[in-house]
């Protein structure tokens, strides 16, 4: 699903009036209309009161004409008009008017008013501020923002939380909205999905407002939504009269003393998403308890006992993930460096080959084409250096990936994969996947994927969503804290068949 920045909503929005030949008025009616069924199907006409704070913008008037239809309804409201300039918007202005004709006056609250009290079993309606915040809010409306996040009442925003910028981090986070839910129009908004803007909302639901479907499909976007519908088509379905030849040979290299775990878990994950072979090269210290745990991965070792000092692959290999607990010991940095000068072979770099790489930077210009790197927040600071906040990570983010010609898979709650300029956000996953290893898995799924002929970049949004999957069906049978990596890789299977579930007209999911 597309993820369209707010030029390109106003563009759309434009442009299905036009086609749509109707007013902006009757789109914010539709708009209106969508947040009262949602509304009106969970309240049912329960005795609550709702406060409405509406700004004097669109995203005020979709408040206003939320009210009506409320009222009319015979629910208790109370609106009031945050009025922060004298700007009012004209569709804002038109429901005002509907609004009293009603008989229903709203309280105007300005740079002197009391602020009104709210109950903590109160409802708010968030629509103060929408896609059009442009500036910090004045300090009395930044003021009636805390005491809106103060009164501990549920509070739903309507299109974005109020005070959150599209484009930006609020330097002060006081001053923004914390929504519990948000119904936000037609696509959902890269602000939901970043560690320092996604903390201001606890859930987001889509609401349909009819926006011209062939100008959201023509229209290019920086960012996509990663979900079933997307990996779906990048699936490799087996075939009936193939054989493990035809699914690739994926090798792990890594592991050093005390670290041979991260390849056990890496080599464990390329088997479970079907990698026909598979091949560990680690030091010698992890030969016995690799080999007498995991029959089916094959075991190449280093002459070294701890460490890596040469990294030698088997003849027909086809991926390989390097550098999980691997470590920084000086050989094993002239082993990889003299690796990626051999090797111009499909390859995942992660954790330890990651710090060596940033350590090195002069190894980044080796990195085969298209090598996928997996790295978690510090991994990624170390080769991108500091970044002032998320948005500024991601263009830092995009011109690594486009100098190097690399795959990154920014790891976090939702993983971002950059490549080519664009960046997939993956939709699942949980906390429980906090986890030590959780991250080897990954660098296993992907090589195994890449294994099998997935195109890196398939490969890796593919792998991501599958892992998330994994650790969504581990926790929900066990809770988040017993997630563990082994779980993850215990339930890739699940997932893939998972995927492969459509929805019955009931909504209950049926094998496909
Ligand atoms: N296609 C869709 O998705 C549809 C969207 N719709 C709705 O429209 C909403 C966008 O509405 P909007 O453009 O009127 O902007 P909104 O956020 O209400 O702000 C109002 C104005 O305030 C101003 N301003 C900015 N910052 C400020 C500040 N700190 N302090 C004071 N003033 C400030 C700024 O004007 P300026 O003063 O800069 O000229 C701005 O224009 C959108 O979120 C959705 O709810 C639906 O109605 C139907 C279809
Ligand atoms: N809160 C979270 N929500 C969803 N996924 C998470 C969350 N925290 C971590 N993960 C996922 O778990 C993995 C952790 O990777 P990493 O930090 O490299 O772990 P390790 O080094 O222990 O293997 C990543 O894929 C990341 O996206
Ligand atoms: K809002």
């Amino acid at each position: 699903m597309k993820i369209f920045n707010a030029q390109q909503i106003y563009a759309a929005d434009k442009f299905t009036i036009e086609k749509q030949a109707i007013t902006s008025d009757a789109l914010m009616e539709r708009a209106a209309e969508r947040i009262f069924s949602w509304v009106h199907s969970r309240l049912q006409g329960a005795k609550v009161k709702i406060h409405l704070f509406c700004g004097i913008g669109n995203n005020g008037g979709d408040g206003i004409a939320l009210a009506r239809h409320l009222v009319e309804n015979g629910y208790e409201i109370a609106v009031h008009v945050v009025n922060y300039s004298d700007k009012r918007s004209k569709d804002f202005l038109i429901n005002l008017d509907r609004l009293k004709e009603r008989k229903l006056w709203p309280e105007f609250l300005d740079s002197d008013c009391e602020f009104p009290e709210i109950g903590h079993e109160d409802i708010i309606i968030d629509a103060i501020f929408g896609i059009g915040l442009n500036r910090a809010p004045e300090d009395w409306v930044a003021k009636l923002i805390g005491h809106i996040n103060d009164s501990a009442a549920f509070i739903l925003s309507i299109d974005v939380p109020s005070g959150l910028f599209l484009d930006k981090v609020s330097d002060k986070p006081e001053q923004v909205i914390r929504a519990n839910h948000v119904l936000s129009f037609q696509a959902p908004k890269l602000v939901f999905f970043l560690p320092e803007t996604g903390v201001f909302l606890n859930q987001w639901e889509l609401l349909d407002i009819g926006l011209d479907q062939e100008y959201l499909y023509k229209t290019e976007t920086d960012f996509e939504f990663i979900g079933k519908p997307e990996v779906l088509p990048l699936y490799i379905p087996r075939l009936k009269f193939s054989h493990k030849g035809n699914y690739g040979h994926a090798v792990i290299v890594g592991g050093s003393y005390g670290k041979i775990g991260a390849v056990n878990l890496a080599a464990r994950a390329c088997l479970k998403v079907g990698s026909g072979l598979v091949t560990t090269f680690i030091p010698e210290c992890g030969y016995i308890p690799l080999q007498t745990s995991e029959p089916e991965i094959m075991v190449l070792t280093d002459e070294e006992e701890d460490f890596i000092s040469k990294i030698e692959l088997p003849s027909n290999a086809s991926a390989i993930g390097v550098g999980v607990g691997m470590g920084t010991h000086e050989q094993t940095v002239a082993a990889f460096s003299s690796f990626l000068n051999d090797t111009k072979m499909p390859m995942v770099i992660d954790a330890d080959g990651l710090n060596i790489l940033a350590e090195n930077k002069r190894l980044l210009n080796k990195m085969p084409q298209q090598a996928v790197l997996t790295p978690h927040p510090k991994e990624l600071e170390r080769l991108i250096g500091k970044w002032e906040d998320d948005f500024d990570k991601l263009k830092k983010a995009k011109a690594f990936s486009k100098k190097y010609d690399c795959i990154l898979v920014l790891k976090g709650a939702h993983t971002i994969t950059i490549y080519d300029g664009k960046g997939y956000i993956n939709s699942n996953g949980n906390p429980g996947m906090a986890t030590a290893g959780s991250g080897d898995v990954l660098t296993g799924i992907i090589t195994g994927l890449i294994a099998q002929n997935y195109p890196p970049l398939y490969a890796a949004i593919f792998g991501v969503y599958l892992h998330g999957l994994s650790g969504d069906i581990s926790s929900s049978e066990n809770g988040y804290e017993a997630v563990t990596a082994s779980t993850i890789i215990a339930n890739i299977g699940k997932a893939f068949m998972e995927l492969f579930k459509r929805a019955s007209p009931e909504g209950q999911e049926q094998p496909q």
